[in-house]
């Protein structure tokens, strides 16, 4: 598939895109290490909360907070990747475009882990009783 072919309707538009965004998620999976972290992370917890038989909700909690690491970090990628392309000088925007990105990450992954403590402490210290 040509990406520059921009006469695609319909499904074939459809499926091109979902190919290049798989793409995507395999350029990061593969080539990012904060993301094979994250991945690794995520599996942990999930394999801990079918330990602890969470509630339903709390999964859907646990989906949904993952689902947004995994999203900001794909994001903070793709700033990092458009800044190198941009200059490969030293640059303060480009220091401040790639820092303000990774902070985001930051912000959400400091909130994540309040939340899985606020999910998992109860359960946990109601095993250790
Ligand atoms: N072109 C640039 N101009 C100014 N500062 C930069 C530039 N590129 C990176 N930096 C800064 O240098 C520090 C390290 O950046 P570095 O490029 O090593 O990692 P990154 O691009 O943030 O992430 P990765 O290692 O995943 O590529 C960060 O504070 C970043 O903002």
């Amino acid at each position: 598939m040509d990406f520059r072919d921009r006469n695609r309707r319909g499904v074939k538009r459809l499926l091109a895109a979902f190919a290049f965004a798989l793409q995507g998620v395999r350029d990061v999976v593969t080539h990012e290490k904060n993301m094979q972290l994250h991945l690794i992370i995520a599996a942990a917890v999930l394999a801990l909360a079918g330990l602890l038989r969470l509630p339903l909700l709390h999964w859907v909690l646990l989906l949904l907070v993952i689902a947004g690491v995994f999203a900001l970090e794909m994001m903070n990628t793709a700033v990092e990747r458009v800044v190198d392309l941009c200059t490969e000088e030293f640059h303060p925007l480009a220091k401040r475009a790639k820092d303000i990105a990774a902070g985001a990450v930051f912000m959400y992954c400091l909130f994540a882990v309040v939340i899985g403590i606020i999910l998992f402490l109860p359960p946990i210290l109601r095993l250790l009783k």
